[in-house]
């Protein structure tokens, strides 16, 4: 069987006759053992329904005579091979010229027609009275009479329903003329011609209901057209007629002849309830008739003629493409009911027969005041295309069960539900093209509609088997209840049920009716296609059987059309997501979380952007602090650049100084004459100091001294740190002494005297660290000279190379020029010597021991150091003497250095000259040069270098 999906027809173009039919046949499933029944069709006739089916209202009476099997049409054969149904229709059975003794079936037991037919002698009447009312189906101002009789009619006898122009009915059937179309639309009224003029009754909501009879061809060729049979079918006069035994002529909004084709009879029967269904409106489909007429082939049609479900999923689609005002949810669901079990087609697995079933949740019915009657739990899928929509029905039809009975090879053998739910909202908040105002649609909410399409199960008589029979008796059981409740509308309308209220009719005595409860009570547009053959072939039993199932049909339709009264309304726009009807409406929904979404990414967005932001910023920062430090480190460098450059400046500066004060000190005072020798705190040291250094183990001590505290200065630098002996206390520099005794350049001959040998000495440790310095230089350049020609970079050595021996030669320089000034002093002490020494003869000496020894002392003051005199150490461990007050005469001070020499002499440490002098006594010499060097070095213990030094020098001494 051909699987084909169809294809989506273009909006105006005719219907494609390649169209394919819903995938799935009714040749794909079987239940089990009827296989047997098909191939052995009613032999022995057929049989009597079983006990259940007989308990339930009317009796189902066996045929008398059995029903002849049309060659080709029942699904298997007698040689037990089965037949397409779409094959060789000509086949199927014809009905007995007359119907006789073909006793009523459930259906007609359990229904009461409105009025019954007429003398089948007597010409064609009417059957039903009703009315037809504005109507979004029929689309009538002036609905179609049942009761117009032929002449009432028009020309063809059709309710025409014109085509939407996106339709497809630019085909053929557009020649179908449109009779009375009434729509919501003023304008699309007026554009439409009216064509039946039959007049209105009144009956408000009837146009909302369309029943149609369609006559499936028979099988033998023998079909309805021929007035001189017993049926009559009129297509154009939309007129059944029967003119045996309770004949009568039925009128019907559509009755489609064995001519028409699926697509005539969906563009006339579903068309615009489709579209009023997109518009928002509930709208309910249904095939009814007796097993085999062909409800099936109406409703899903084959390949090559899609029926009403494929043609629906078209429109609803070519409708959504068509509406770009709008956006669209779709979502569908397939539900069946097999022996008053509701089953969910879409949740079993496919072929499953009814085996799936078993594990499935056992769905319900439940009544909600928005949403009508629902089964539940169902699944729903949510379709973005035709052809998903129709993959997805046919996967329920795989799972649906069929059987083979006694007129059908297929037959459906649950009631098949189909339900499409279509959501739809505005898609702009205002439309300036005014297109929703003519469609009277409101922006903002959501609007829910249900389009169901329903497939019931054929009425049979009788089955051959249990389980034929069992499936049986539901099926008529529910087809009863239908025809029950159709009744009792009917009553209901006619004033003679005494409740009005729609409670006490027994919808729920099936799941069917129970389903169809909405749909029955008028909240929904309902089309009714009754299913008949009139012709067959065979015994007479079997063609009254066939006559009687036949006007069972007719007057179930008959009934219908009198009875539903439909008050349809467009669903109200839902707004929000709230209550039981607000959570079905999806697209409300996924619109909520498209939007919530939306906000999150945008929020997410956001705080990353932030995040980033602050990233950047803290990035700044951090690349903003490491420039202020950096900048800071740079400073401080240069600071302390500076303050180094400032230090040696200012060491410069001082040195400069001294030697300039000194020069200056030099008997240059203020008076023009010499100063008197002044006590100065180095006077006792420095004496001593003298004579150590003439010993080697002095000179190497001292020697060493120097070495070691200028060691750690740069060259031509000194520190400008206050010196500390070591108890930590300030020590007193010796440049205090270049500016005299009083600070005023008037210095005492000889503070004089001591200020230029602190600085002779000063300038001798000088030299010798700049001797060492360069020595080291030399040698370390020597070095690396040698070194750096096995250095492959030779121009860095080079480099170097050359500054140190330009460092070397400035050094040599400066060295030079120290010598020239340490020479200078030399003179300069000579000079005042012999200054002194005048001064002495000059004046006289009173006492000549005191000028003996104030010569002395002076002369051993200021000899010369020997050659290579050894520097005094940089930081002295004298603490300064308090300087003495002005107030104090030299002669004082001369006084008391007097005697204090006079003590000397008098303990024997030294001994006087002749002409005044006075030097070290021998045999005290060496004591002498040990405690002075006791006295000297005391101080400088602290120091960490002399403190390494102090061991060995001791041994010297
Ligand atoms: N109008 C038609 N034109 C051609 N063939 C038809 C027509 N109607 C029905 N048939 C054929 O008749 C056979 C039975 O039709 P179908 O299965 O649709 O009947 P049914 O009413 O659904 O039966 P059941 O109630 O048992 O399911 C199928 O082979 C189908 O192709």
């Amino acid at each position: 069987m051909t699987t084909t999906l169809p294809r989506p027809r273009t909006a105006n173009g005719p219907p494609s006759s390649a169209l394919p039919a819903l995938p799935v046949p009714k040749t794909r499933k079987s239940v089990v053992g009827l296989a047997a029944a098909g191939r052995t069709p009613s032999k022995s006739g057929l049989r009597a329904p079983s006990a259940t089916i007989h308990t339930s209202p009317p009796p189902y009476p066996a045929p008398t005579t059995a029903l002849p099997i049309p060659k080709g049409v029942h699904g298997v054969n007698s040689a037990g091979k089965t037949i397409r149904k779409t094959v060789s229709i000509n086949s199927f059975p014809q009905p007995p010229g007359r119907a006789a003794s073909m006793p009523p079936s459930p259906l007609s037991g359990a229904v009461t027609p409105v009025r019954k037919a007429r003398a089948p002698q007597a010409a064609p009447k009417i059957s039903h009275s009703t009315s037809a009312t504005p109507s979004l189906l029929n689309g009538s101002g002036e609905g179609k009479s049942l009761l117009g009789g032929a002449g009432a009619r028009n020309s063809d006898g059709l309710l025409s329903i014109s085509s939407p122009p996106q339709s497809r009915s630019s085909s053929a059937q557009d020649s179908y003329s449109t009779s009375a179309t009434t729509y919501d639309d003023p304008t699309e009224m007026n554009g439409t011609p009216i064509r039946d003029k039959r007049t209105s009754k009144g009956a408000e909501g009837k146009g909302n209901v369309l029943v149609s009879v369609r006559v499936r061809p028979d099988a033998s060729g023998n079909n309805n057209a021929n007035p001189e049979g017993e049926w009559m079918v009129d297509g154009r006069k939309s007129l059944v007629a029967y003119r045996g035994r309770e004949g009568g002529d039925y009128y019907y909004d559509n009755v489609f002849s064995t001519h028409d084709d699926n697509s005539r009879v969906y563009d006339h029967i579903a068309k615009r309830l489709v579209r009023r269904v997109m518009e928002g409106y509930h709208g309910t489909v249904f095939a009814y008739g007796m097993t085999g007429t062909g409800k099936t082939f109406s409703m899903q049609g084959t390949a090559s003629s899609p029926g009403v479900i494929p043609l629906a999923i078209t429109d609803i689609f070519s409708y959504i493409r068509e509406t770009p005002s709008r956006e669209f949810l779709l979502r569908v669901s397939y539900l069946e009911i097999y022996n008053e079990r509701i089953h969910d087609l879409l949740s079993m697995a496919t072929g499953g027969g009814g085996g799936a079933a078993g594990t499935q949740e056992e769905i319900k019915l439940r009544e909600d005041s928005k949403r009508g009657v629902y089964a539940t739990p169902l699944k729903e899928e949510i379709v973005q295309s035709p052809t998903q929509l129709l993959r997805v029905i046919a996967r329920g039809d795989q799972a649906r069960r069929t059987a083979s009975t006694q007129f059908n090879a297929r037959s459906s053998r649950s009631h098949a539900v189909v339900q499409i739910v279509v959501e739809s909202r505005e898609r702009l908040p205002s439309n300036p093209t005014g297109e929703n105002k003519r469609s009277g649609l409101l922006p903002g909410g959501v609007r829910v509609s249900t389009l169901s399409l329903i497939d019931l199960a054929g009425s049979e008589k009788a089955a051959e088997t249990k389980e034929r029979r069992a499936e049986g008796s539901h099926i008529n059981k529910s087809l009863l209840t239908l025809g029950t409740v159709i009744s009792k509308l009917s009553e209901h309308k006619e004033g003679k049920g005494v409740d009005k209220d729609a409670k006490h009719l027994p919808y729920r005595d099936s799941k069917l009716t129970r389903l169809l409860q909405g749909a029955l009570s008028g909240n929904s547009l309902v089309s009714i296609l009754c299913t008949i053959q009139t012709g067959s072939a065979g015994s007479a039993a079997s063609a009254n059987s066939h006559a009687t199932e036949t006007l069972n049909t007719l007057k179930f339709a008959s009934r219908a059309k009198n009875s539903i009264v439909s008050h349809a309304k467009r669903a109200e726009e839902a707004l929000g997501a709230g209550g039981e009807g607000g959570a079905r409406v999806l697209l409300e929904r996924y619109r909520m979380e498209i939007q919530e979404l939306r906000t999150q990414l945008e929020t997410q967005a956001k705080t990353n952007k932030n995040k980033a932001e602050e990233e950047e910023m803290a990035k700044d920062e951090e690349e903003e602090r490491v420039r202020e430090k950096e900048a800071e480190a740079r400073h401080e460098e240069q600071m302390l650049e500076m303050q180094l450059a400032r230090t040696a400046l200012k060491e410069r500066i001082d040195h400069l100084n001294r030697l300039i004060l000194s020069s200056k000190s030099i008997g240059v005072n203020a008076g023009g004459s010499y100063s008197a020798l002044g006590i100065h705190h180095r006077f006792s040291q420095n004496s001593f100091r003298t004579s150590i250094a003439t010993s080697t183990g002095g000179r190497s001590l001292l020697e060493r001294s120097a070495s070691m505290n200028s060691s750690s200065s740069t060259i031509g630098r000194r520190s400008a740190e206050p010196r500390h002996s070591s108890g930590g206390e300030p020590i007193p520099t010796e440049d205090d002494d270049s500016l005299g005794e009083y600070g005023d350049g008037v210095a005492s001959l000889q503070a004089q005297n001591q200020s230029l040998q602190a600085d002779l000495a000063d300038k001798n440790r000088y030299i010798a660290t700049l001797e060492k310095r360069l020595i080291q230089a030399r040698r370390a350049s020597s070095s690396r000279a040698s070194g750096g020609f096995s250095v492959p970079n030779k121009g860095i050595m080079v480099g170097e190379d050359h500054s140190v021996s330009t460092l070397i030669k400035e050094k040599d320089a400066e060295i030079a020029e120290l010598r020239a000034r340490l020479e200078d002093k030399d003179r300069m002490l000579s000079a005042l010597r012999s200054a002194a020494r005048s001064r002495d003869a000059a004046e006289g000496l009173t006492d000549s021991s005191k000028s003996e020894a104030r010569s002395s002392l002076l002369c051993d003051a200021v000899s010369p150091p020997p050659q290579n005199a050894l520097p005094d150490p940089p930081v002295s461990g004298h603490k300064k003497s308090p300087v003495p007050s002005r107030s104090k005469s030299v002669d004082e001070m001369s006084r008391i250095l007097d005697e204090m020499i006079q003590d000397r002499v008098e303990t024997g440490h030294i001994v006087r000259g002749s002409r005044g002098s006075v030097r070290v006594a021998l045999e005290n010499k060496a004591e002498a040069l040990a405690e002075s060097s006791k006295v000297d070095l005391e101080p400088l213990r602290g120091g960490q270098s002399l403190m390494n030094e102090s061991k060995p020098l001791a041994l010297e001494v």
